[in-house]
C-alpha cells in the first residue's frame, strides 16, 4: 500500500492551505445533548495538528441516518458544540453542506481555524448509489477549498461506506490518511495477523445478521467465540432449544448450525451462555428471573419470556475466559445494558477485559458507549475502536472503500 500519511501532508506544508477532513462525529444524543463523546475526543488530535500548522480546516461529518434532507433531529450542532468545548481551538459551524452558509464561512475562514459543515447526509448525493451524483457533491465540497485543498480521511467509523465525503472526494483532491484511521488500522491488523493465543472473540449486540459474516472469518483464527446479547437466541434455537419471545432470526438458524459444526472441525470453540436472565417485557422495570439457557420457557413467563441478558454463571465463565486470553476482541453488549437490571453480563465482560493482561480491543459504537456508561475508562482496555461496522468489515476481510481509494 502506498497511502499518503498526515505527516507527509504536514511536511508538504499546510500553512494557510484549505484541508477538508472527514471525521466521524456520529455520537449518541439524548435531549439534544451528547451522551458519549468518545468519537468527538478521538477526532481532535488530527484537527489539532492541522490547526497548529496553520491549515484552514473544513470538517465533513454525519450524524445518524437522515433521509437525504435537512432534519433538525439529526443536526450536527450538539456534536459541534461538544467539539468546541473539548478542543483547544475554536470551532465554527455552517448550517448547510455546500450551500450559502458553507460557501460564505469557508471563504472567510482564517488560517489555523476549524469550520464544521452541517450533517453531510442532509444532501442526498452523499449516500447516492449513482456515481455521478456523488461525484457532483464531491466537486462542490472540493470547491469550498478553492479547488487547491487537500483531503484527509480521519473517519475510521465510516471507511466502509462508499459515500461522497469518504470515497469520491479522494478522487478529486490529493488524499491523505488521518492519524485516527492509521492507528485504528494498526491495532486491528494485530487481530488478523498472527494474534497471540489464546485468541478470544466475544460477540453480542442486536444486529445478528450483520455479525454472522464476521463469525465465518474469525472461526478460522480465534480459539474461542463467546456469544452473548441478542445473537444468543439464534444459536440456542440452532441447538434445538426454545427461546420464548427473545430476539430470533429464524432464517439464520441453518447458517448458525453450519457454524457450530464447522467450528468444531476447525478447533474453534463456541461458548454459549448456560443461563439467561428472562423478563416479562422489554422495559427497565420488567419482572425477571434467571433460568437455564436450555429451558428458557420454564420461567414463570413461559413462551412470553424475553431473554435480556446472559445469566450470572455465564457472566463468570465469560469473564474468566476473557481474563486468561492473550488477544481479546469484543463487539456488542451481552444484554440490554441500557436497563440496569440487564447490564450484569456486559459489566462482567468489561471487567474480564480489564483484568486481561493481553491485547484487548473493544469495537462497536454501542459497546464503547456501554463500557463508559458502566464506569470503565478508556485506559482499562488496550484500544476502544471508534468503528462499529467498519471494524467488523475489516475483520471480515472485506475491502474498505474509504481505505482502498486512498491507495489509488
Ligand atoms: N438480549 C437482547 N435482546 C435485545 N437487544 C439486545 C440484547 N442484548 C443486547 N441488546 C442490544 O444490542 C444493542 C447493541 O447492539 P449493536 O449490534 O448495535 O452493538 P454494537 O456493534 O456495539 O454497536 P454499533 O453497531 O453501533 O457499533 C444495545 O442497544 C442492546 O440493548
Ligand atoms: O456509527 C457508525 O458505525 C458510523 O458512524 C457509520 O454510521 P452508519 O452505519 O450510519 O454508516
Amino acid at each position: 500500500m502506498t497511502i499518503k500519511t498526515l505527516d507527509e501532508l504536514i511536511s508538504d506544508g499546510v500553512d494557510n492551505r484549505y484541508v477538508l477532513v472527514r471525521s466521524d462525529l456520529n455520537v449518541p444524543l439524548a435531549d439534544g445533548k451528547v451522551t458519549d463523546d468518545g468519537r468527538i475526543r478521538a477526532s481532535i488530535p488530527t484537527l489539532q495538528l492541522l490547526v497548529e500548522h496553520g491549515a484552514k480546516v473544513i470538517v465533513m461529518a454525519h450524524l445518524g441516518r437522515p433521509k437525504g434532507q435537512p432534519d433538525e433531529k439529526y443536526s450536527l450542532r450538539p456534536a459541534v458544540d461538544r467539539l468546541d468545548e473539548l478542543a483547544p481551538f475554536a470551532v465554527e459551524f455552517a448550517d448547510d453542506v455546500t450551500g450559502p452558509s458553507a460557501v460564505e464561512r469557508a471563504g472567510t475562514l482564517a488560517a489555523g481555524s476549524v469550520l464544521v459543515l452541517q450533517n453531510i447526509r442532509f444532501d442526498p448525493r452523499e449516500t447516492s448509489k449513482d456515481d455521478a451524483q456523488r461525484m457532483e457533491l464531491a466537486r462542490e465540497l472540493a470547491a469550498l477549498t478553492g479547488g487547491s485543498g487537500a483531503y484527509v480521511d480521519d473517519a475510521f467509523g465510516a471507511v466502509h461506506r462508499k459515500h461522497a465525503s469518504v470515497y469520491d472526494i479522494a478522487e478529486v483532491l490529493p488524499a491523505y490518511e488521518g492519524n485516527l484511521v492509521r492507528s485504528e488500522l494498526e491495532v486491528l491488523s494485530r487481530l488478523t495477523t498472527d494474534p497471540a493465543k489464546p485468541y478470544v472473540v466475544v460477540l453480542g449486540g442486536s444486529k445478528v445478521s450483520d455479525k454472522l459474516a464476521v463469525i465465518e472469518n474469525l472461526m478460522t483464527r480465534a480459539d474461542s467465540l463467546l456469544i452473548g446479547g441478542g445473537m444468543v437466541f439464534t444459536f440456542l434455537a440452532a441447538q434445538g432449544h426454545k427461546v420464548g419471545a427473545s430476539l430470533l432470526e429464524e432464517d439464520q438458524i441453518e447458517t448458525v448450525k453450519g457454524y457450530l459444526s464447522r467450528g468444531a472441525e476447525l478447533g474453534c470453540e463456541f461458548v454459549l451462555p448456560t443461563d439467561i436472565v428472562v423478563a416479562d417485557k422489554f422495559a427497565a422495570d420488567a419482572e425477571h428471573e434467571v433460568v437455564p439457557a436450555d429451558a428458557m420457557e420454564d420461567s414463570r413467563f413461559g413462551a412470553a419470556g424475553i431473554g435480556l441478558d446472559i445469566g450470572p454463571d455465564s457472566a463468570r465463565t465469560f469473564a474468566d475466559r476473557i481474563a486468561s486470553g492473550a488477544t481479546v476482541f469484543w463487539n456488542g453488549p451481552m444484554g440490554v445494558f441500557e436497563f440496569d437490571a440487564f447490564a450484569g453480563g456486559t459489566k462482567a465482560v468489561a471487567e474480564g477485559l480489564k483484568q486481561c493482561s493481553g491485547l484487548t480491543v473493544v469495537g462497536g459504537g454501542d459497546s464503547a458507549a456501554a463500557v463508559r456508561k458502566l464506569g470503565f475508562s478508556d485506559s482499562d482496555f488496550s484500544h476502544i475502536s471508534t468503528g462499529g461496522g467498519a471494524s467488523l468489515e475489516y475483520l471480515e476481510g472485506k475491502e474498505l472503500p474509504g481505505i482502498a481509494v486512498l491507495d489509488k
